[in-house]
């Protein structure tokens, strides 16, 4: 089991941060974090990797349980507010790395050159800019080559050219066989490396995140939504709300024939119809910003 979170329950004095998240990842993949700020993903990568305790379920990495200090080899966490240190140089940052975790000195121009950070690598880091930060981070993160990387907002102050950059070598880690979960607010970003998000609300991962994005969804214009909403209901057939003669439904949930047969049986006229594929925007907009489920 590369993650196995079970039943994790997180409270700061009497508020419950984190309700009960389950998380079973078997192989390689790229998972997204989505969700309102306050809704926990700190929380749970941080209770993930021990730099918090929490009250209630357990934690697995890479199959051994998350206290055990040694899956640190394997794990990295690039963390939202991490402290780096103003007087060193970015090549001190990851010497230090490689002294602790015994890994050879060569890497250290192997992984600046990856993320693109070499030429300022022998800098002071507090000449860095917010930006370059985030690729020395990068780069500490990965010079282990962990089989576990968990970033936290790690696209916070890059410019569209570092977004790239930060793009591919996920990708490229993703196809080396690691595992990336990582959480963000840049949905085009998300969109673009994974279409598996858990989108969380409150400290719980909705059960609405499992579905699979980038299905087809069909937004249809009707002479009578409000007939056509009871017809589906009746039928038990999962729509979503949109203008006030508008209502989508997902293919998984219903074919298009099947959606212009129910209107025809019904006298229901479809003024237009048009399809999109899901992304990350569109279901956060349903699940945050009031546009309806069923
Ligand atoms: N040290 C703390 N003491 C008390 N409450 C805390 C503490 N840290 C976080 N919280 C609360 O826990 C909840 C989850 O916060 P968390 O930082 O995990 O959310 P988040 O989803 O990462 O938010 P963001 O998108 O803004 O980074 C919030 O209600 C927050 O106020």
């Amino acid at each position: 089991m590369i993650i196995g979170i079970d039943n994790l329950k997180k409270r700061y004095k009497k508020e419950w941060v984190l309700k009960g998240i389950n998380i079973k990842v078997e192989a390689p993949q790229i998972i997204a974090l989505v969700g309102p700020n306050g809704s926990g993903k700190t929380t749970l990568l941080n209770c993930m990797t021990h730099l918090l305790d929490f009250n209630e379920g357990t934690v697995e990495l890479i199959g051994k349980k998350h206290t055990d200090p040694s899956i640190f080899k394997e794990v990295s966490y690039l963390q939202d507010n991490r402290i780096l240190y103003g007087n060193l140089t970015g090549f001190d940052h990851l010497k230090f790395i490689c002294s602790v975790q015994k890994i050879p000195d060569v890497n250290i121009k192997k992984v600046a050159e990856r993320v693109g950070m070499y030429e300022y690598l022998k800098k002071r880091v507090r000449n860095y800019s917010l930006g370059m930060k985030q690729h020395l981070l990068l780069a500490m993160s990965i010079i282990n080559e962990p089989k576990l990387l968990l970033l936290d907002e790690p696209l916070t102050g890059l410019d569209p050219t570092s977004a790239i950059t930060m793009r591919n070598i996920l990708l490229e880690l993703y196809q080396e066989g690691t595992t990336i979960l990582l959480s963000s607010h840049n949905l085009d970003e998300i969109d673009r490396l994974t279409n598996t998000i858990y989108f969380m609300k409150d400290g719980s991962i909705l059960k609405e995140s499992l579905l699979k994005l980038n299905t087809k969804q069909y937004i249809a214009t009707l002479n009578n939504v409000d007939k056509a909403k009871s017809v589906l209901e009746s039928g038990s057939i999962r729509y979503i709300n949109f203008q006030h003669n508008q209502l989508s439904f997902m293919e998984t949930d219903m074919t298009l024939q099947t959606f212009i047969r129910i209107m025809n049986e019904n006298e229901i006229v479809i003024i237009d119809i048009d399809k999109r594929k899901v992304g990350a925007e569109q279901r956060y907009q349903e699940l945050f910003e009031g546009v309806e489920s069923m």
